[in-house]
This record gives structure tokens, sequence and C-alpha cells, in this order.
């Protein structure tokens, strides 16, 4: 029998996304809501408890509404918003987190998946912790460039609508120096000091790139480059979606430009090491409304039903 599947949020960027991934799929049955009720509580409450698996594609304070309408003890909640990522009782939804991720996945029925910045920050900087190369204390900074699809249907409208010219060049934000991901980035990396975090928003649809600057002489003595490159390439031995380039290979360059495009409409992290002298460049690349968003919550289906983790994918 096909699995009962249902996304909470199926008109936003997000959910259109998932049901594009799970159209195709013969062991899978996508349960729709009426239109014009799909902001009605009791309608939304009987489609989740009717669901094995319920994607919430949903802002923050729907995401929690939604959650609690659950009862169904076998109904598994893959949450794309912010509000359940640091929470004890949900999993995070980054299986190439660390060895185990996997299993908790297969039997946690909360599953929180990560920020699109996140998840390439938490990518690049958890094998390093874990490796004993860079401090947990170390206070970072990072960047991140976005196309502007990461904004949600709101944004994406600003942006298509044309005529302000304010939109043509690339907008920093985040200047309060609180983005929302930063919780999570600290949670699942273990860096203990805040990261200074830089999210800047460009007039291109989707792509999403994360710059992680690094000074030898602060992380721990005797690491350079190789080395760094060594532990992301331990970590991810044998991962499908992510990807760690040659060691600042010039064939990932244009003309010396980086293109943060270059992994839209796959579910892959494509993560680079440039370095020169005493310092280095890390950057993670990805599709914002992939392996930053949709096709991760998918992956995390499969991953928790047991079938191949590429499917659909
Ligand atoms: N876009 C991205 O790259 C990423 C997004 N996310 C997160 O995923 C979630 C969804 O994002 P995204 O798809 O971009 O957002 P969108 O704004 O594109 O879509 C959200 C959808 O939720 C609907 N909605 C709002 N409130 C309710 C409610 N009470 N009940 C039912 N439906 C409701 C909205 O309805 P209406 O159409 O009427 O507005 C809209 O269709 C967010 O929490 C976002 O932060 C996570 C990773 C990346
Ligand atoms: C361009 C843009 O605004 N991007 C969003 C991140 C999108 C994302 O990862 O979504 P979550 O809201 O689920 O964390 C932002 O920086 O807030």
């Amino acid at each position: 029998m096909a699995y009962q599947v249902y996304v909470d949020g199926q008109e936003g960027t997000t959910g259109l996304r998932i049901h594009e991934y799970l159209a195709q799929r013969s062991d899978v049955e996508l349960l729709r809501i009426d239109p014009d009720k799909r902001k009605d509580p009791a309608e939304r409450a009987r489609l989740l408890n009717a669901a094995d698996v319920a994607f919430l594609c949903l802002p923050d304070a729907a995401a929690r509404e939604a959650a609690a309408l659950v009862t169904n003890p076998n109904t598994c909640l893959i949450d794309a918003s912010t509000a359940h990522r640091t929470s004890p009782d949900w999993v995070f939804g980054l299986p190439e987190l660390a060895a185990g991720q996997r299993d908790k996945l297969r039997k946690s029925k909360r599953i929180a998946n990560p920020g699109c910045h996140a998840s390439a920050f938490i990518l690049l900087a958890r094998p390093l912790v874990d490796a004993g190369l860079l401090p947990a204390a170390l206070p970072v900074s990072a960047t991140s460039i976005t196309g502007y699809s990461g904004g949600g249907k709101k944004m994406i409208e600003q942006y298509q609508a044309g005529g302000d010219d304010k939109l043509l060049s690339p907008r920093p934000y985040g200047l309060t120096l609180s983005h929302k991901h930063i919780p999570e980035m600290m949670a699942h990396t273990g860096l203990t000091a805040k990261p200074v975090f830089l999210p800047i928003v460009g007039n291109f649809y989707k792509g999403l790139a994360v710059s992680l600057p690094l000074h030898f002489a602060q992380l721990a003595s005797g690491t350079d480059a190789t080395k760094i490159h060594a532990a992301l390439q331990a970590h991810y031995a044998g991962e499908r979606f992510v990807r760690v380039m040659p060691l600042q290979d010039p064939a990932t360059l244009e003309s010396g430009f980086f293109d943060v495009q270059g992994s839209n409409d796959t579910n892959d992290v494509d993560l680079f090491v440039f370095a020169h002298d005493t310092q280095a460049v890390l950057i993670a690349r990805l599709d914002n409304l992939g392996k930053g968003a949709s096709g991760a919550a998918v992956q995390c289906m499969n991953v928790h039903l047991g079938v191949d983790e590429a499917l659909g994918l």
C-alpha cells in the first residue's frame, strides 16, 4: 500500500516543490486539501492525522499550530520551518550531520529540517569541530549569498514585479546580527561563541553559497588547507549528496569568479576549500529549494521510511 503523504502549506514555495518531487512516485499517495479550506484547522487536523508523513511548509506559528493538531502516534512530521530546529524532542533533518543521525531519523516521528543558510554552514563547520581542527570556542564569521526564493512567496513576488531599482543590486540583511538560523548553527556544530552571520540576497531566483573564512593561526596547531580538506573528505566519505571538491580546484572558478548557482536543480551540497599562505575560505553551495528545503525534506522522508535515500531526488 502507498504511503499517505500530506503537505500542510501546499500552495507555498517549499510545498509546491515537494509536490513536484513526489508526483512521480508510485509508493506515495498525496493527500490534498480543498484550496478553500487550506487554513481551516479542523480540515488540516483531519489530513495531518490521516498521513503517514506530513510536511509542514508553513510560517513558524502555523507550524507550531500544526504540530499541536497531531494526535495520531503514527504520523511523522517533517517541519521545514524554524519552529523546532533546536527542540530536544525533534531530530535535526540533516542525515549527513554525524554518525548515527540516520538512525535517529528512522526512529523519530518529529523531524525538523535545517534552514538553507544553516545547512551550508553546519556542513562546513561540524566536521572541523569534530576533528578538533576548529576550536569550539572560536568566534567565527560567515556570509551567505542567496537567491530571492529563500524569502518565500512574498519576496518572490516583490522581485518578479520589477520596477524597483533597489532590488537590482545585492542586499545584505540580518544586520541586527541575530539571524534566525544562528541558534541552529551553534546547536548542531558545537560552536559555543555566537558567529557573526551576514546573509546577502541577490536578484536571482535560487542558489546559495555560505563562505567561512579561516585564519590557520586561530585553529588547532598545525592545521592547514590539506588537513581541513582531509577532514571534510573523511566526514563525508560515501555520502551521495555532499561532494567535497578537489582542493582549490581552478576548474570550479570561471575567470576567477565563483558560481553561486552551480548546484541548482540538484539535491547536492558542494564543499570547496580555497587557501593561500596562512588563510582559507571554505564555501558550501546548494540549491536553497533543493538541499536547502524541499529536497532535504524528501530525503529525510526517504530515510525515515527506510527506502532508497535518493528516491525521486
Ligand atoms: N523558501 C526557502 O528557500 C526555504 C523555506 N523554508 C521554510 O519553510 C517554510 C515555508 O516556506 P516557503 O514555502 O518559502 O513560504 P511561502 O510563504 O512560499 O509559503 C507558505 C505557505 O503557508 C501558507 N500558510 C500560512 N499560514 C497558514 C496556515 N495557518 N495554515 C495553512 N497554510 C498557511 C501560506 O498561505 P498563503 O499562500 O495564503 O500565503 C503559503 O502558501 C517557512 O517556515 C520557511 O521559513 C525553509 C528552508 C528554505
Ligand atoms: C532570502 C531569505 O530571506 N532567506 C531566508 C531563509 C530561508 C530559509 O532557510 O528558511 P527558514 O525560514 O525556514 O529558515 C532568511 O534568510 O530568512
